[in-house]
């Protein structure tokens, strides 16, 4: 028995997960205050990437359009190659590289690495997304053992169908559905870091962060309109990682890392 499986069977040890995405990832000044504030947090932790605005400057430096559909990426073959290399690659390392920096152990992975995530390329109905992955299979116990030795896992959002082909699969759903994983083992706190302070009454007012949402009132304010775009899938992922096991999600900026922005209540 290892001693983190001893560890479970006393009391669930708190595990952060943090997802950093949009304008933060790509702007250096915010990338680097986001890390050093997340080399601070204690206990175990796990850092997910996102890096879609990079994907498209790349895109476009290689002459490659970019095209969204609800928030996803339509992913062609050339798009994969470049999805691959700035989200498995560039970003990732670059996190790598800077956490090292701050001290701490840490590794980059996409679900390939390890088998730790496994995708199904997403069915064509009325949209043809290419190679977009639906997350059918996630294994975290090699994860679990790099925790144990302090490594800390950066998780890039990409995921492979274990047929010789890589993903793209939305970073909020790489965390949530890692969260979930994760919550066999852990107490997880998911934080999804953003550039608002949280989820807000109204968009255009930084202001009005919600410090507490239910289900319920996010679907009223989606009706209404006050929550829209990209908020809308984060939102459905977090409340989904709640439904399946994850103790805690909250939606925040920078500062808010350790307390803050938006928590969500489970029904
Ligand atoms: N009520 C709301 N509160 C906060 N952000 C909102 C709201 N409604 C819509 N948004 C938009 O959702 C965006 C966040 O979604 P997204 O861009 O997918 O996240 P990320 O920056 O993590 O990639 C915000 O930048 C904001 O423009
Ligand atoms: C399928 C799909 O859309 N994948 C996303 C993955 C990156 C991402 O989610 O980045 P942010 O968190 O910075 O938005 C994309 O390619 O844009």
């Amino acid at each position: 028995m290892t001693a983190l499986m001893k560890r479970e069977l006393m009391s669930k040890q708190k595990l952060t997960i943090v997802k950093v995405g949009g304008k933060v990832v790509e702007e250096a000044a915010s990338l680097a205050d986001l890390l050093g504030r997340f080399s601070a947090l204690d206990g175990l932790k796990v850092l997910v990437h996102g890096g879609g605005r990079s994907a498209t400057a790349m895109a476009e430096r290689l002459g490659i359009e970019t095209q969204m559909v609800e928030g996803r990426r339509i992913t062609d073959q050339s798009m994969l190659e470049v999805v691959t290399m700035v989200y498995g690659g560039l970003v990732n390392k670059n996190i790598v590289a800077q956490l090292q920096a701050l001290g701490l152990n840490a590794i980059g992975l996409t679900g390939a690495d390890l088998n730790y995530m496994q995708a199904v390329k997403r069915p064509v109905k009325t949209i043809d997304y290419g190679f977009v992955g639906d997350i059918v299979q996630v294994n975290v116990d090699e994860l679990n053992l790099l925790l144990e030795k302090q490594v800390i896992p950066v998780l890039a959002p990409l995921s492979h169908d274990k047929q010789g082909s890589m993903l793209n699969v939305n970073a909020d759903t790489i965390a949530a559905e890692a969260a979930v994983a994760f919550s066999e083992h852990f107490e997880v706190e998911l934080v999804y870091c953003f550039e608002k302070s949280g989820v807000l009454e109204d968009a255009d007012d930084d202001a009005s962060v919600l410090s507490s949402l239910t289900y319920e009132t996010f679907k009223g304010l989606q009706e209404s309109g006050a929550i829209h775009a990209g908020m809308i899938p984060k939102l459905d992922n977090s409340f989904n990682a709640i439904k399946r096991g994850v103790s805690t999600v909250r939606i925040t900026n920078i500062p808010g890392l350790q307390e803050g922005g938006t928590s969500l209540l489970a029904e």
